[in-house]
Formats: structure tokens, sequence, C-alpha cells
């Protein structure tokens, strides 16, 4: 057993011949009591680790979005009409503010693009009618990129969510997917008439390259608008978490707007 100093200094002969420190003892329970708690705890963390292995099997990336992760992601939906000015006013935003823009359309063309991409025809297909791509695979690409730039030096926690979700299927999607790991604190929806719509779009396809920015495609995806997606903002606004932006003006007033809301 060792020795404290104090004991050797004032009486070191004594407790030597004793063989006896009531300091020493005190010291070796305390060490003693702490090597246990140290091999418990070394014990559950390495049965837990198996649990997780075990686990991997049926949720495996469950795990790598909560690692280490000290709170929920901050998430903002941002939701409107087709060429509302999502994607421009998410691009300054996150520029400026550090919000990373993550926008489910750009996502989906991405996957799309790959040349290895299982999905590419499905996603192809509906993006080209103007409609609704599972919401699975969306929610997937939107997950993965979340985790990504989490993982990444930044440590993103903070998430403008653009075109999304726009359907029943996309919320149940997101529930299920994300969940409680995220939270949605605003739904920002740009108001605009659908001519003012309709004349940005026929203006971006000049140079967009987009399969979907022709006439008969626009008139598809408003229908898909006012049938799947508007549903979806009225239930927010039921919650009270929309902010509604008035979208017919310039780009610089819009943004001003959003700033002070996401700045609040
Ligand atoms: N406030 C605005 N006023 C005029 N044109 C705009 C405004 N905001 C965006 N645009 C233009 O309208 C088109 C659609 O904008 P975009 O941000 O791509 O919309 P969304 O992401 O909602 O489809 C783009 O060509 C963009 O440059
Ligand atoms: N949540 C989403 C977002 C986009 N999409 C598809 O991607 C297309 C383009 O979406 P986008 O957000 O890039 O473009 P805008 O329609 O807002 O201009 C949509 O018309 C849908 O076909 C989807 O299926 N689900």
């Amino acid at each position: 057993m060792a020795h404290c100093s104090s004991c050797s200094s004032s009486s070191s002969s004594s407790s030597q011949s004793r063989g006896f420190c009531p300091f020493s003892l005190f010291l070796f329970i305390g060490s003693a009591i702490a090597s246990v708690r140290y091999l418990k705890r070394r014990e559950q963390s390495s049965s837990r680790k198996l649990d997780d292995d075990d686990d991997d099997d049926d949720d495996d990336d469950d795990d790598d979005v909560e690692e280490d992760r000290p709170s929920p992601f901050r998430v903002v939906f941002v939701l409107g009409g087709p060429g509302a000015g999502k994607g421009t006013q998410c691009q300054l935003l996150s520029e400026n503010l550090g919000w990373a823009h993550l926008s489910a359309g750009d996502l989906l063309r991405a996957e799309r693009a790959k040349a290895d991409s299982k999905l590419a025809d499905v996603i192809n297909s509906n993006i080209s009618a103007g409609r609704i791509v599972p919401s699975e695979i969306t929610v997937e690409l939107l997950r993965n990129a979340m985790e990504e730039m989490y993982s990444g030096e930044n440590r993103q926690t903070k998430f403008l969510i653009d075109g999304f979700p726009r359907s029943e299927g996309n919320v149940i999607a997101w529930n299920e997917v994300v969940g409680n790991r995220a939270n949605v604190e605003t739904v920002l929806f740009f108001e605009c008439p659908e001519d003012v719509l309709t004349s940005r779009l026929l203006e971006r396809s000049k140079t967009s390259g987009r399969v979907d920015d022709t006439i008969d495609v626009i008139r598809k995806r408003f229908d898909t608008y006012k049938e799947e997606s508007m549903p979806i903002i009225e239930m927010y606004e039921k919650d009270g978490r929309v902010k509604k932006i008035i979208a017919d003006r310039s780009m610089e007033e819009v943004y001003k707007e959003i700033e002070a809301i996401l700045g609040e």
C-alpha cells in the first residue's frame, strides 16, 4: 500500500513500524472504487457497441446521425410554387448567414445524373412529368446530405431545406427517417401569383437546361403544387410555424425580410 507524505513527514517511523496509515487506507479505498467504476463503464460501453453492431442490420445509419451530436439539427423548410425564388434566396442566406442550403430538387437531379444510379429512371420520369418523386428517395438523399455536412469540418447543424416537404408522403417519410433528430423551427412560404411564376420559369428555361422548365411541364407542376403541396403548407400554418413571404418583390426586399426572420 502507498504511504502518504503527511503521514511520513509527521510520524514516518511509527506508521511504518505499525504498517498502517489512515490516509493511505483512504486513498487505497478511493482508488479501488474508481477502478471498479472504470471497469464497469468499459464493460457497459463494449456491450453497447455490440448492441449497435447487432442493430446495424436493421437500423444501420440511425447511429451515424446521432453519434455525439449534442442537440437536434435546426431545420427551416422553404416552400412555395415553382419559380417563387426559393433557390435564389436560400443561396444568398447560406452565403451570408451560415445555414446550409439543401435543395431537394438539386439532390434529385444530382442523383439522376450519376452514371451508375439505379434511381435515375424513376427520378427522371417523375421530374419530366412534373410529379413528386417517391418520398423515400428524396428523404434518403436529404438525410445523407445532412449527415455528410454534419460530419464535415464545419459540423453543420443548421439546414435550409428547399422544396421539401411537397406532399403528404414527403412528410411521412421525413418523420420516419429523420423525425425528432431535427427540429423544424420555421416554414418559409413564398407566396407568388401564378402569372409571375410562369414568366420567371420561362425566363429561367433559357439558361437552366431543365427538362421541366417548359410550358407543358410548368402547368403540370402547378397542378401538383396545388393538389399536393398546398395542403402541407396549410397543415404547417395551423401549427403556427409558417412565415409567409410575399415573393413578388425584388430579390433584395425578399432577402431582407427573410434575413430578419432567421436572425430572430
Ligand atoms: N424576387 C425575384 N424577382 C425576379 N426574379 C426572381 C426573383 N427571385 C428569383 N428570380 C428568378 O426567377 C427564377 C426562379 O427562381 P428560383 O430561385 O430558381 O425559384 P425556385 O427555386 O422557387 O424554383 C430564376 O431565374 C431567378 O433568377
Ligand atoms: N420534395 C421534392 C422536391 C422536388 N421534386 C421533383 O423535382 C422537381 C423540381 O423541383 P425543384 O424544387 O428543383 O424546382 P421548383 O419546382 O421549385 O422550381 C419537382 O417538380 C419534382 O418533380 C420532388 O419530387 N420532391
